[in-house]
């Protein structure tokens, strides 16, 4: 990758139906054809911001896996770890929308196609020009072999001494709490960021007030303690003290990927060296903005949409 700065992930993608209406999903006849999934959502997003961004994935050798491959490598997105494999037919995801923009998922992906990869193909060339590798719990949901991989991936990281940012992305349709308990718990001790929702953290660790939260993440030692929390915006705890931004006002219709959208965001304002304020409040605007449009990944920014829309910089409109 020649871009200054490179950030690798892992996951699974899909192809998205978006139903055409909002309200149950058994209801809905129509839907549109999109594509999602959490690390390739993170992938786009950092590579609309101008980042080097990798992506290792498979996807199944069918019609869809070739629409996901040239959408993804149409976003700029480092594509040469993403394979086709024989068999295991690409993941898919029905989506229901409610009327206020939040919604629910409906998957089709087990086996899916990621479960082919094995540690070898983890291999170290993988991580040159990286300083950022972003996992999620999503990777982490789809398999039990898949910790063997991500500790590989750990290992290698910390080795070359790369910033490791993890998103729990809690999906309790693909695992229960007390599995993704104990998976995230082997991973957290080599989280420099953690990048999680304000519920999510308290379901993992069983506590409810910021005090205990504090008190449950310094056992990892974790550097940036992030919570988003939707509409409200998001706050970080680093160095003793929680610094927070508000969330800025926005008529959301679709809020699938906001916290992607986020991370992206942190991740360019940690390689950018931004202070803790302006972190949050650039990782808040990427957020909203994934809110105001339809779809996983549409709506998120270039770094000059961000900028125009936190007020950073004056837009020229004619
Ligand atoms: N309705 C909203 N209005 C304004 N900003 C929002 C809204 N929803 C989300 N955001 C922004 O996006 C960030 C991430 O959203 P959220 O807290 O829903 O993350 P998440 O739970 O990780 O999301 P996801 O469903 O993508 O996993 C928020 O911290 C906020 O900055
Ligand atoms: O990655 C997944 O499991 C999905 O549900 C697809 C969505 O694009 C993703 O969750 C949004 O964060």
């Amino acid at each position: 990758m020649l871009k200054e700065f490179g950030v690798l992930t892992i996951g699974d993608a899909m192809i998205t139906m978006n139903p055409s209406t909002t309200g149950p999903l058994k209801y809905v006849t129509q839907f549109e054809r999109k594509i999602g999934g959490a690390e390739m959502n993170f992938a786009i997003g950092c590579a609309r911001l101008g980042l080097g961004s990798k992506w290792i994935s498979r996807l199944g050798k069918d019609e869809f896996g070739q629409v996901i491959y040239n959408f993804a490598r149409g976003e700029g997105i480092d594509v040469s770890s993403v394979d086709f494999v024989e068999g295991v037919p690409t993941s898919l995801n029905f989506k229901e929308i409610h009327a206020n923009g939040s919604g629910k998922t409906y998957y089709y992906r087990n086996p899916s196609p990621i479960s082919s990869l094995s540690e070898e193909d983890i291999t170290e060339d993988l991580f040159d020009g990286i300083q950022v590798v972003h996992l999620t719990g999503v990777y982490l949901a789809l398999g039990e072999p898949n910790m063997a991989i991500v500790q590989k991936i750990l290992t290698i990281a910390k080795q070359k001494g790369i910033t490791i940012s993890f998103d729990p992305n809690i999906r309790l349709k693909l695992w229960s709490i007390e599995d993704a308990r104990e998976a995230y718990e082997k991973v957290f001790p080599e989280v420099d960021i953690l990048l999680t929702g304000l519920d999510e953290i308290q379901m993992i660790s069983g506590k409810e007030t910021l005090e205990e939260l504090v008190e449950y993440t310094a056992r990892f030692e974790i550097k940036d303690f992030v919570i988003k929390d939707g509409e409200k915006g998001s706050k970080l705890y680093r160095k003793g003290r929680w610094i927070e931004s508000s969330g800025f006002s926005v008529t959301p219709v679709d809020t699938v990927g906001a916290g992607d959208g986020f991370d992206a965001g942190y991740i360019y304002g940690i390689l950018n060296h931004f202070d803790e304020e302006s972190l949050l409040r650039f990782a808040n605007g990427v957020g909203a903005l994934v809110t105001t449009v339809t779809g996983d990944n549409e709506g998120l920014p270039y770094l000059e949409e961000v900028e125009n829309f936190i007020g950073d910089k004056k837009a020229v409109e004619r």
